[in-house]
């Protein structure tokens, strides 16, 4: 139109009547800003700078700076188009059909219409389509887009398998259990495409900077204005005092990371969590399931009552344990399986937070569990059993101290270089925080160079650590698997779940969860962390800071005019867009 215009080609009123209906939405939504928010939003700010252009005969320019502004907008639309769907695409989608095999053959039946129970055969090259048990075959199958581990995993009967991951070789046959919304694959797919609405807190500083920052540059045009008298040079300058892009600066790079994250098997549930963690300084880690491989074992049984036999002791210990899914009464039960000791149902069973189990046994009351537990239902108990790295769990029948049970538990693997990559990144002091006794618990602590070690702890001791040290002004990352970790890491500044062998809770709980129970993720979600803000940092100090302080220098001066103004004003719009995409795809190290 302006161009038209220019050329002679239609009247100045058409213009008008153009630059009137571009210029309505804006002016609404302004509107609505300045009543409802008591803010002067960027809309305004583009009216008015239209409007001065208009009055002062600068209708050329006035024109064209509108229409650069809603190209910025438009380029800033499409770039988060693609970003979201770039998130899909990394992540890729599940079949919505699935072949069947019921008492009629086999079909082919639109997922919609699966239900548990129903077995779905799924071949070689093929994706699952639902979340369910492996009944038949066996496959060589690709867990890239829930894990983000992209070396196959061998599954057949018994084995767990999950929507949207891919049999490489071989054939299944899968029962289903979950289908469509309820598959881990939905669950994750609808955490990312959430996570963009919480904010990160450099997004509302970009917002209230532009709040303070209008006012001032409208005093400051009026000024140069008063001073000069010259329409063109506060068209120009309008242009260049735009903080239009400080606006469109963050999101993009927090959907880009976001994505990069998800691809690697790391589960952000908001942008806010990305700042967060590239700036925590201090890292709590639990003990038991995240800094041990959680795969613990009967190491040895010592008798303190000779009534009972060894055999005795570990049925009757097993027997109550077998309910539990606390990760020590796994290793109780798995043990005196693989001794081929019996065990039965307990008659009672009850799961003591941070404590152990009670249960009631063949008619007997079974305790099993660590010293306060045993103390506080009176057992008599002499000193505190302790055994270096292993964890002694206390068994009493009857009220009678009968015996303990060792469980020794490997580190996880690569821990040791977690930790020291997590070091070198600037964290500043690794603190761990444990439900385990003392002696285990300094053990471990100290072939893992912790710098502090918090033994006996209950759930509510563990976020009164992490309150101490937020209020000693660190910024505090938390790291944990089990239910007994969830308040600490709701309580955190980011909470992180080790989520492929973690309790629900604890997924819930926790800002970052890693879909694969590796220490390196870790390093990987901080590293992406750090990226992005950095990104941010680029953006707002060099994409929009720096052009515009020289483009208001430069129509200071006198240099330019509005429509070059405009035109140079594209300029850092589509460097925070590039730098922005950028992070989708360059490499950063320890991802
Ligand atoms: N089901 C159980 N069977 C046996 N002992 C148990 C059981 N549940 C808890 N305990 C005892 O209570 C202690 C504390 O448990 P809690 O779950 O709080 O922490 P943890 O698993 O030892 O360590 P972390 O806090 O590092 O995960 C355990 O060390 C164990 O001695
Ligand atoms: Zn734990």
């Amino acid at each position: 139109m302006a161009f038209l215009y220019w050329q002679q080609l239609i009247p100045i009123q058409a213009l008008w009547v153009a630059v009137a209906i571009g210029l309505y939405p804006l002016v609404k939504t302004g509107a609505v800003d300045l009543v409802k928010e008591r803010k002067i939003g960027t809309e305004i700010f583009v009216t008015i700078a239209t409007v001065v252009a208009l009055i002062g005969g600068e209708t050329v320019a006035g024109a064209v700076l509108m229409v650069i502004i809603l190209i910025a907008e438009f380029i800033a639309d499409l770039n988060m188009d693609r970003a979201r769907a770039s998130i899909k695409d990394l992540i890729g989608s599940v079949p919505q059909v699935a072949l069947v095999r019921d008492a009629g053959g086999e079909r082919m039946v639109p997922i919609e219409n699966l239900r548990a129970g129903d077995v779905v055969l799924v071949r070689a090259g093929e994706k699952i389509p639902v979340d369910g048990t492996v009944v038949g075959g066996a496959a060589s199958v690709n867990e890239a887009s829930i894990t983000g581990e992209s070396i196959p995993k061998d599954k057949s009967d018994g084995a767990d398998v999950f929507a949207g991951t891919i049999v490489e070789s071989g054939a299944l046959d899968i029962e289903t259990e979950k289908v469509g919304a309820d598959t881990t694959f939905a669950r994750i797919i609808s955490l990312v495409e959430n996570a963009e609405a919480e904010q990160a807190p450099v997004q509302k500083l970009a917002d209230k900077v532009a709040s303070w920052l209008i006012p001032v540059v409208l005093i400051f045009l009026v000024a140069v204005y008063l001073y000069t008298r010259d329409i063109r040079m506060i068209v120009t300058l309008l242009i260049f005092t735009s903080p239009a892009e400080l606006g469109l600066a963050t999101p993009l790079v927090i959907i880009a990371a976001i994505a990069r994250a998800a691809r690697s098997g790391i589960l952000v549930k908001g942008g806010v969590y990305l700042e967060s963690l590239a700036k925590v300084d201090v890292l709590v880690f639990d003990k038991t399931g995240t800094l041990t491989a959680n795969k613990p074992e009967v190491v040895g049984v010592e008798i303190q009552d000779g009534t009972l036999s060894e055999a005795d002791l570990i049925s009757l210990a097993a027997a109550a344990d077998r309910r539990s899914v606390h990760p020590l009464a796994k290793a109780v039960v798995n043990y005196a399986a693989r001794m081929k000791i019996d065990f039965p149902e307990p008659e009672q069973y009850d799961q003591l937070q941070a404590r152990g189990v009670k249960a009631t046994v063949a008619g007997r009351t079974v305790l099993v569990g660590n010293a306060s537990l045993l103390r506080e239902a009176g057992v008599p108990l002499s000193d505190a059993i302790e055994k270096g790295g292993q964890t002694p769990v206390h068994v009493a029948v009857d009220g009678t101290f009968a015996g303990v049970i060792f469980i020794a538990d490997t580190l996880r693997p690569g821990a040791r270089e977690a930790l020291a990559k997590l070091r070198a990144t600037g964290v500043k002091r690794m603190v761990m925080v444990t439900g385990d006794n003392e002696a285990t618990a300094r053990t471990i602590g100290k072939e893992l160079g912790m710098d502090e070690v918090r033994a006996n702890l209950m759930p509510q001791d563990k976020v009164a650590a992490i309150a101490e040290l937020q209020k000693q002004g660190h910024r505090v990352a938390m790291v944990g698997d089990g239910i007994n970790d969830a308040p600490a890491l709701a309580r955190a500044d980011v909470g992180i779940a080790m989520g492929g062998g973690g309790a629900q809770a604890a997924l819930e709980a926790a800002d970052i969860a890693l879909m694969k129970d590796d220490l390196a993720r870790i390093v990987s979600a901080r590293a992406i962390a750090r990226r992005a803000y950095r990104t941010i940092q680029e953006n707002i100090f060099v994409g929009v800071g720096v052009v515009h302080v020289l483009g208001i220098t430069a129509a200071l001066m006198g240099w330019i005019g509005p429509i070059q103004a405009a035109i140079l004003h594209l300029g850092p719009d589509v460097l925070v867009f590039l730098n922005s995409a950028k992070l989708l795809r360059v490499r950063i190290q320890d991802v």
